[in-house]
């Protein structure tokens, strides 16, 4: 069982809250200056991935606090009941095994004295079959012709993986075009399908429980676009493939189950790149690139079970993050990829990050008295430095950053990677030093100006510094190393979700509007006038209404 605490209550909590405030009268430059080992005492490597956080407003006392939390906080007890199935989401009574999708090792995992991973291989078997026949050609559409373009309609956990990590590993690529189709919005099918020819496109319907409306809609509006194009009802089999944990929601709508790539209800949505909803993956950059990425995963998992909580990469960003959410009272996270590759890496953490720890309900079911999960949010550099970093560097909040960057490019063109490096190195630096006003004043005499000139545009140009960073260097993005940093991620998730004592692997709070949509969608049939509903809502269906 996941452990009981109470947060507030720990003696790490009470210590953090003390030393914090001798740690708020220090700048990050002082750190620096009264500590020449801080790199090595604050930084860790696994395989290819560096992990800096030495410019985070920490000593050594914080980090020993913060250890304290997570033992206070039975974050070993919990690493062991996820790896060993037990049942930790509790709320819909299930166990978490994500870990199991990509446990190379095979050693059993029980689910009710049930091992998973005959099962696990058994659909990775049928992934991999399936996978070399589309790639190869070998498997025709229904006039005789291979596969060009793929289409995955999903949304959610059933899309931004996927999404994700097909553009994070753009360059091992193959010759399949893969397309993604999440929104219920029309123009997102419409817009997907004018180019594509029906005799050559494979559909994945992409839904862990076969029921989401959006997915439901379009896979509906895909297979009316393909009959109309053409094709005869027995030739859906030939371009409509499922992934799901509902085999009879998939047989009612007509898919062959043969044609059904099975998962299981211990994969929670937003964690469920590892199974079957990775064929997107497997068909875009082969079987063996995708063993690559679950291999790089299991590694982390690996290392998140069995390495001391100093050493620990997930642990420790996850610790770093409490002191910022909790202790600093930062409200989101910035993650910002200085790889192009990268550029949904944020928007998939979004929901991994956001759907997990954006919970106010403890584990007791009480109210929680503290902080928990951030907003997450970023886009790739350099583009942010010109959009929002403003913010980051001279606003009102407190923006705790990730920067992460490959130190090899897949595309080594002239100085650009070193120009785009460059900038990353500077980012993290700038926003540590920050720019006093003493140096500003110095820039602005040699620039020419008088005194008047110089008092009236000095402030504005002063940089206060202090704004802590994580640097992530990895050597290069491979499936490998993507595999592990998107594991570390999750098991960071994990990490904040037990000290925050909350319930990570349950999504309650998306149920609302989702049946709240349910029931209008029925009064938006006719043009009747709409009461049900507060003056607010009636009057905007009765305006949609009058001008449709
Ligand atoms: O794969 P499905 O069942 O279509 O769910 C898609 C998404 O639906 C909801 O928004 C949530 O439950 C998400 O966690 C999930 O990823």
């Amino acid at each position: 069982m996941l452990p009981n605490i109470d947060l507030t209550s720990t003696k790490a909590y009470k210590y953090l809250t003390d030393h914090y405030i001798d740690i708020v009268a220090k700048s990050l430059k002082e750190l620096f200056d009264t500590d020449p080992e801080r790199f090595e005492k604050f930084s860790l490597q696994f395989e290819d991935i560096l992990l800096d956080y030495s410019k985070n407003r920490v000593d050594d006392e914080t980090i020993a606090l913060l250890i304290q939390l997570a033992k206070e906080c039975g974050l070993n007890e919990a690493i062991e009941a996820m790896f060993s199935g037990e049942k930790i989401n509790v709320t819909e009574g299930r166990p978490v095994l994500h870990i199991a999708l990509r446990n190379r090792s095979n050693k059993p995992i029980l689910v009710d004295g049930k091992d998973v991973m005959p099962d696990v291989n058994r659909v990775l078997q049928q992934m991999k079959d399936f996978s070399e026949k589309i790639i190869s050609g070998t498997w025709k559409g229904y006039t005789g012709k291979a596969i060009t373009d793929v289409v995955n309609i999903g949304i959610g956990g059933s899309d931004l993986g996927p999404v994700m990590v097909t553009e994070a590993l753009k360059p091992y690529k193959n010759h399949l075009n893969l397309h993604f189709v999440s929104n219920v919005d029309a123009t997102h099918i419409v817009e997907t399908l004018k180019p594509l020819n029906p005799e050559t496109t494979l559909f994945l319907i992409a839904s862990k429980t076969f029921t989401t409306q959006e997915t439901m809609a379009n896979a509906h509006s895909a297979r009316d676009w393909f009959i109309k194009a053409g094709g005869k009802q027995e030739d859906v089999a030939k371009h409509f493939a499922a992934l799901s944990t509902n085999s009879k929601g998939v047989s009612e709508f007509g898919i062959d189950t043969a044609n059904m790539f099975e998962f299981w209800d211990w994969v929670g949505g937003r964690y469920s790149l590892w199974s079957a909803i990775g064929l997107s993956i497997v068909l875009s950059i082969g079987f063996e690139n995708f063993e690559g990425l679950l291999a790089g995963a299991h590694a982390m998992d690996e290392h998140f079970k069995t390495a001391p909580i100093e050493q620990n990469l997930p642990a420790i960003l996850a610790l770093i993050g409490i002191w910022h959410n909790n202790f600093f009272e930062a409200e989101t996270q910035a993650i910002l990829p200085y790889d192009q590759y990268m550029h949904r890496f944020a928007a998939y953490f979004q929901q991994g990050d956001m759907e997990s720890n954006g919970k106010h309900v403890d584990r007791n079911g009480n109210h929680v008295d503290y902080q928990t999960g951030p907003v997450i949010w970023g886009e790739p550099g350099t583009n942010g430095q010109h959009a929002f970093y403003q913010l980051i560097h001279q606003g009102t909040k407190l923006i705790p950053c990730d920067f992460i960057a490959p130190a090899q490019s897949h595309n080594p063109l002239g100085e650009h990677h070193q120009m785009l490096l460059s900038n990353f190195f500077a980012q993290t630096e700038a926003l540590m030093n920050g720019k006093t006003e003493e140096v500003v004043v110095d820039e602005l005499k040699k620039a020419g100006k008088n005194e008047e000139e110089i008092t009236k545009i000095a402030p504005f140009k002063v940089f206060e510094g202090n704004r802590p960073t994580n640097s992530i260097l990895v050597k290069k993005i491979t499936p490998r190393t993507l595999g592990s940093l998107i594991a570390m991620y999750e098991h960071k998730i994990f990490t904040q979700g037990i000290i925050w004592d909350i319930y990570s692997f349950d999504q309650w709070g998306v149920e609302l509007g989702k049946q709240l949509a349910g029931k209008i969608l029925p009064e938006l049939k006719d043009n009747a006038e709409v009461t049900s509903h507060d003056s607010s809502t009636n009057g905007l269906i009765n305006h949609y209404k009058s001008w449709r």
